[in-house]
């Protein structure tokens, strides 16, 4: 089927006290991997294009890949720009087809972030493309931030209801205590000051850095608001060590897609794992 407003699956599964996967694409195998996955769960999904993906492989071509292989699914899915960085790069994709856009404005100050946010929500709108918007900073775990800093960087639930009314984003990208990448240790997440944004604002969140968080606590942020879970590390792992195990066990092979098809094979059944997790499976 064509594709899904992200708004659409999101504010579903905000009901029905589930969230979508949201997974990092950047090339064929990672798109099939998803696909192939939603199908057997019979599960709704967002593929999203970061701006690693955009540099790799262009937003044409992400977009072009994902349409045909929407076209060809029986689940509902959505294409979605992460951590967009500026106003242009969002009407571009909202151009070239993508059903949701995020502006990131975390490194401005409020009066900006909301500023620069509203304007995009504004051709959101007009367009019937979601919005994502982000507050607070969702650091990288290679970043080395104190806990002072830590804590001066997640979102501020007296903000978040101000951001949320003024800018009309359809859902929040919070920072609640994850990181981008690998982590070294557990992350431990402030549940208090999550249950406090959703009370405040009563819109679907949104929750980064989600690879290597305990499914204890993946539920549990569920359980308090989160909609959509934003996963890669987990998914490049899954797909590297497919690669290298068969590349281990027949060095002699030449054939690429005899090589990417297993990678994207392991990539698939975490992301089939996850989808049970998040509550997705049997939601399309
Ligand atoms: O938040 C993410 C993309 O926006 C993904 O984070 P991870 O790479 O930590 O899973
Ligand atoms: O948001 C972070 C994602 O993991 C994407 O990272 P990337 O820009 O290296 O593709
Ligand atoms: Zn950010
Ligand atoms: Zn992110």
């Amino acid at each position: 089927m064509p594709l899904v407003t992200g708004k659409e699956l999101v504010s579903m599964a905000d009901k029905g006290g589930y969230a979508i996967g949201a997974f990092n694409v950047n090339n064929l195998e990672i798109i099939k991997a998803i696909l192939e996955a939603a199908e057997e769960e019979n599960s709704p999904a967002i593929l999203q294009a970061s701006q690693g993906a955009i540099k790799y492989a262009g937003i044409d071509f992400i977009s072009a890949m994902v349409k045909a292989a929407a076209d060809q699914t029986s689940v509902p899915l959505a294409l979605h720009l992460d951590h967009g960085t500026s106003f242009d790069q969002n009407m571009e994709c909202i151009r070239k087809g993508f059903t949701s856009v995020m502006f990131d404005g975390s490194k401005y100050s409020l009066e900006e972030n909301i500023k620069r946010t509203r304007e995009v929500v504004r051709v959101g709108q007009a367009t019937n493309v979601s919005v994502e918007g982000e507050l607070g900073k969702i650091a990288g775990t290679e970043d080395d931030i104190s806990v002072d800093e830590k804590d001066a960087y997640m979102t501020k639930p007296e903000e978040a209801k101000k951001f949320v009314d003024e800018t009309e984003v359809d859902y929040l990208a919070v920072a609640i205590g994850t990181a981008h990448g690998p982590y070294k240790g557990e992350p431990k997440l402030d549940f208090d000051r999550l249950a406090n944004i959703k009370k405040t604002t009563d819109i679907p969140l949104v929750l980064h850095g989600a690879s290597g968080v305990s499914e204890d606590s993946i539920r549990k942020a569920i359980e308090l608001g989160i909609c959509k879970v934003n996963i890669d590390t987990n998914l490049r792992q899954a797909f590297t060590s497919g690669l290298k195990n068969v590349i281990s066990e027949k060095p002699e092979e030449y054939d690429p897609r005899k090589l990417l098809g297993p990678a994207k094979d392991n990539m698939k059944e975490v992301i089939k794992e996850k989808m049970r997790l998040f509550g997705s499976s049997g939601k399309a």
